[in-house]
Order: structure tokens, then C-alpha cells, then sequence
């Protein structure tokens, strides 16, 4: 489904500071399975996501969605093609202080010009699910992590995505929050969806409904990754 091809990375490309993120990455991401990407801090996890995610380009090689090549649009055809495509967990679950849950839910809605009270039943309906309709007019502030957690998948769900993007979701949470998170992604992957995120923590990568580890290590794969 998501194929990255001869992947790189060069950052500050032509400066003294120039760094290598990434060596030639190739890598096929497999529709409608949780995939965990690996690896020692630099070496690469966050801008591969990135990439794949349309956020960033890639200083050579190309990436495919679907068949569709989505490194060499412009700038405005990648940014339809995140938003589509694409819903983001981060790791401090970024939620805007000051609005409340629904408000943080609706927010990537807004881009997107849809109607405003259909928006608002969809962001109900998916907190219903997540098991926190009841604190949709809290403000982000007061929420207890769990919450925030399943505030923050509520958020990237609401313009139906068919791929999530998760940067360390576990990162700041205890075991017990952190399977929760699972349970959550594999529900997820039931609707159809695919997971795409990055862990430090072995919990994640020992976990049964993990479907692929990745492993990297100074922007590239470990042997036997492809
Ligand atoms: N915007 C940037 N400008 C310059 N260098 C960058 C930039 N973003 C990342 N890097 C560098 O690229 C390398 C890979 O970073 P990246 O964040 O992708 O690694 P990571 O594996 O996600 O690390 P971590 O586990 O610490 O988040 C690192 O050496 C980092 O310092």
C-alpha cells in the first residue's frame, strides 16, 4: 500500500551541518496492519514517518501511495494528499490548551470545509466509541492522560483517514495506558485501517498486536527489513 523506494535524507544539503537521516530506505508498508518502527535515537524513525506521511519530502528516491507517487507533487497536491490520507497521534498528544475536546476533535476538520454540525455528530460518535463522550465539552487541560490519549485518536480520526501516523504514543504513559493504546490501534485495524507509528519501548514491539517491527539504525534498515 505506502512503498518507499531508494530513500533519502539529507538535511541542511550543502552546508557544512549537512547530515545524513536517511541512506536509501526500501520499504513496503503493508495495508491494514500495525507497523512499529525501531531503532536508536537519530536513527531516522521520525523522518521516515515524516516522509511516508507527506509531511516532508525525501532528498532523493520516491514514495508511493496506493500506486499513486505523492514525493514529487507540489506543495499544495501533498498537502491534500496528508490530509486525506493521513491522521497524526503525537507523542505529547500536542492538544490545544484553552478548547475543549470536541473543539481539539474538530480542528483538522475545519480545512477541509465540511459541514459544521456533521463534523460535530462524526467527533461524537468516535468519542462515544473511545469511551470519553462524556468529557467532550472538558477543557484538554483538566483531562487525565488516558483521556488525552484517546482525545488525541479522536482528533486524528475525524476526517476518516485510512492510514494513522503515530509518533511515540506510548512514550509518556504506564504499561497498563500504553496497552490501552493497543487495544484502541487493533481496533482500529478491524475498521480497516492502517497503523504506521515509531516505539522506543520493547513492551510495543513484544506485543501481539504488533503485526511488523522495523529496525533502524543510522538512517538505514537492519538487515532482513525490505
Ligand atoms: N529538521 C532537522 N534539521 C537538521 N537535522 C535534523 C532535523 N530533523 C532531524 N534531524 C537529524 O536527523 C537525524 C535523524 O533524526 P530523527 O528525528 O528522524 O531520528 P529518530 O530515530 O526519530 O530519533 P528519536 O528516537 O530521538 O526521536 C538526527 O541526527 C537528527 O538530529
Amino acid at each position: 500500500m505506502i512503498s518507499v523506494q531508494s530513500v533519502c535524507k539529507t538535511y541542511n544539503e550543502g552546508r557544512p551541518s549537512a547530515l545524513t537521516a536517511l541512506d536509501g530506505i526500501d520499504l513496503e508498508i503493508a495495508r491494514n496492519a500495525l507497523t512499529v518502527f525501531k531503532g536508536p535515537s537519530g536513527s531516522g524513525k521520525t523522518t521516515l514517518l515524516s516522509i511516508i506521511s507527506c509531511m516532508a519530502r525525501p532528498t532523493s528516491g520516491r514514495v508511493l501511495i496506493d500506486g499513486r507517487m505523492v514525493s514529487g507533487l507540489p506543495e499544495r497536491f501533498l498537502t491534500l494528499e496528508r490530509r486525506r490520507t493521513f491522521g497524526f497521534v503525537f507523542q505529547r498528544f500536542n492538544l490545544i490548551r484553552g478548547l475543549s475536546v470536541l473543539e481539539n476533535v474538530l480542528l483538522p476538520a475545519t480545512p477541509l470545509g465540511g459541514e459544521r454540525r456533521a463534523d460535530a455528530k462524526r467527533a461524537l460518535a468516535r468519542l462515544e466509541m473511545l469511551g470519553i463522550a462524556g468529557k467532550a465539552g472538558e477543557r484538554v487541560e483538566f483531562l487525565s492522560g488516558g483521556e488525552a490519549q484517546r482525545a488525541a485518536i479522536a482528533r486524528a480520526l475525524i476526517n476518516d483517514p485510512p492510514v494513522l501516523i503515530a509518533d511515540e504514543p506510548t512514550a509518556n504513559l504506564d504499561t497498563e495506558l500504553a496497552h490501552r493504546f493497543l487495544d484502541i490501534v487493533s481496533g482500529l485495524r478491524a475498521e480497516g485501517r492502517t497503523v504506521i507509528m515509531t516505539s522506543h519501548d520493547p513492551r510495543i514491539w513484544a506485543a501481539d498486536q504488533v503485526d511488523r517491527v522495523v529496525s533502524m539504525r543510522d538512517g538505514r534498515l537492519e538487515e532482513n527489513e525490505a
